[in-house]
């Protein structure tokens, strides 16, 4: 094995999963920002945006060359984790302001 093309390469991909960080990051500020349009728990998960969303990630991954057995899965869990978070972000609003 080439232990410095090894390093080298898992630097590069240090570099990308830093970057994924930031962007999903970003994504759940977005998620979080949603959820206070949302009108209780039960309205956080949307199984038509979730459907629509992965039909788009799946033409993206096939354009993008990333496996859809990776893209896929990912993507399904990253969307039930969000509606989750959301689930608990507008219980949360509720039981401090009751009005809402
Ligand atoms: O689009 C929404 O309604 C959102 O709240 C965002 C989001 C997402 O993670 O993209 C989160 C929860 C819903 O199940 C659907 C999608």
């Amino acid at each position: 094995m080439n232990t410095t093309e090894l390093e080298a390469r898992r630097a590069r991909i240090d570099r990308i999963d830093s970057a994924l960080v930031r962007l999903v990051a970003a994504r759940q500020r977005q998620v979080a920002v949603i959820a206070t349009l949302k009108t209780g728990p039960d309205s956080a998960r949307d199984p038509v945006r979730i459907a629509a969303i992965l039909t788009r990630v799946q033409s993206a991954a096939r354009r993008c060359g990333l496996d859809e057995a990776i893209a896929i899965p990912v993507w399904r869990e990253l969307l039930e984790r969000s509606a989750e978070s959301q689930k608990t972000l507008i219980a949360c609003a509720e039981k401090t302001d009751p009005s809402t």
